[in-house]
């Protein structure tokens, strides 16, 4: 048993719908503080549509509706009626960078500047820390001014990770991050997350299930909008998971 101050999101036969199409159903979880929790299976099972419903983008999904429970801090996510205060908790990096549209510097400022924070000395501060947890400042400190999206796809990915990062999220979730991003960048970044747990708790959504068994503490198998088994990622990768499934898609016999 987990005691309940350490379950960061408790989740109880959830199910998300986008009209009649069942995207996931029966899902009951918890994930804890300060573990990456590793979310695998193939296209179509769900993966997203839970990582959409954490951060209620149902709200702005046409047809998606969430039912069961979904508590972060013990509260459900559906009880929070500010939702900016909600998602100010929650960093989400996507497959794509997305939205640079600025400057490198303000990609980063951005979010500390709507959470309050003033004063050139003390964003320049939000600035070098976030770049730097994400491994990227001493690649752009000479460039801050430059538009973000003329960055390379691996530098993009790690400056929505800097930007995720300066709201000082509670819950990092993490979506296919290195599907446009080099071996040696997805490496960095693998090292910047397993550093950045102990400050926070991560979900990461991936494809590989080697990027898994390497960083997460526990790993769920979503299949086919079902939660097939969630484990601890050593025992699930050593050859002692109780499904049959899970041991076929973790080995590579279907995906
Ligand atoms: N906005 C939407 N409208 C209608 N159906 C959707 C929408 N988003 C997802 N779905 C459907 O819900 C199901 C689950 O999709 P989801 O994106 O959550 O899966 P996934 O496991 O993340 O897949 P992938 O690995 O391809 O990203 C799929 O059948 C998908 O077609």
């Amino acid at each position: 048993m987990v005691s309940k101050d350490r379950i960061k999101l408790e989740v109880k036969d959830l199910e998300i719908r986008y009209g009649s199409h069942v995207a996931l159903q029966g899902a009951t979880l918890n994930i804890r503080e300060n573990e990456i929790f590793g979310i695998i299976g193939p296209a179509n099972s769900g993966k997203t549509s839970f990582l959409r419903a954490i951060n209620r983008m149902d709200e702005m999904t046409s047809g998606m509706r969430v039912k069961g429970t979904l508590e972060f801090n013990g509260k459900d996510v559906s009880q929070w009626r500010n939702l900016y205060a909600l998602r100010s908790r929650i960093g989400v990096v996507f497959p794509l960078p997305v939205g640079l549209p600025m400057s490198v510097y303000d990609n980063v400022a951005f979010a500390a500047k709507l959470r309050g924070v003033k004063g050139k000395a003390n964003l320049d501060e939000v600035v070098e820390r976030c770049l730097t947890r994400a491994a990227l400042w001493d690649e752009v400190k000479d460039r801050l001014d430059s538009l973000g999206s003329l960055l390379s796809g691996g530098q993009q990915q790690r400056l929505t990770i800097a930007r995720a990062l300066s709201q000082d999220p509670e819950l990092l979730l993490l979506d296919e991050f290195s599907i446009a991003v080099d071996p040696v960048t997805t490496m960095r970044i693998e090292e910047v997350l397993k550093d950045l747990k102990k400050e926070m708790t991560i979900v990461l959504v991936t494809n590989l299930v080697q990027q898994a068994r390497r960083l997460a503490d526990r790993t769920a198998l979503f299949l086919a909008g079902e939660v097939v088994e969630v484990g601890k990622t050593k025992r699930l990768f050593g050859g002692a998971a109780t499904d049959q499934r899970t041991t076929d898609y973790i080995e590579g016999r279907f995906g």
